[in-house]
């Protein structure tokens, strides 16, 4: 079966109890036949009907069990289209910013390490230096 394709306008049409979608994870859930036998309660399914309830799905930690019957309800994936929200990620993405700050800490210890040899070259040199006078 070729995988349909589903723009968050079309999910947002399915939002009522009796039709109800949502979108974990780009994949789109045809939750419908689910709600009424979900341990958490119809309540939250009814909250993200529609939506993106990636981040509720996993804030909640839900067990392997519950990952397998997500699998069943799969009827496609996500369109995504110019605008759309950006995929909602549980785990933090790093920002460029972020990875500038991190290279800029590696050069500045590299440089550090780099200026110490330099001093304790400087001093080797000079105490030779010292030596050679004395004689
Ligand atoms: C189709 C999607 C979903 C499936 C298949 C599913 C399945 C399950 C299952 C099997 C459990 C029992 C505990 C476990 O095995 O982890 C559970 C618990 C729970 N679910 Fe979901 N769930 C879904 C969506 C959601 C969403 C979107 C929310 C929140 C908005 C939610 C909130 C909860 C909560 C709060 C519990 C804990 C209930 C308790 O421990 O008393 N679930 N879910």
């Amino acid at each position: 079966m070729a995988e349909k394709e589903y723009t968050y306008q079309d999910v947002a049409e399915h939002n009522t109890k009796k039709d109800l979608f949502m979108v974990i994870h780009d994949k789109i859930y045809d939750t419908t036949k689910f709600v009424d036998e979900h341990p958490g309660g119809e309540e939250v399914m009814l909250d993200v009907g529609g939506q993106d309830a990636t981040e509720a799905f996993e804030d909640v930690g839900h067990s392997d069990e519950a990952r397998e019957t997500l699998e069943t309800l799969l009827v496609g994936s996500l369109k995504r289209q110019p605008g759309d929200p950006e995929p909602k990620a549980s785990q933090p993405s790093l920002s460029p910013s972020a990875n500038t700050s991190t290279a800029g800490l590696g050069t500045a210890l590299y440089a550090a390490v780099f200026i110490g040899g330099l001093a304790a070259y400087g001093t080797y040199q000079y105490m030779q230096a010292q030596k050679e006078a004395q004689n």
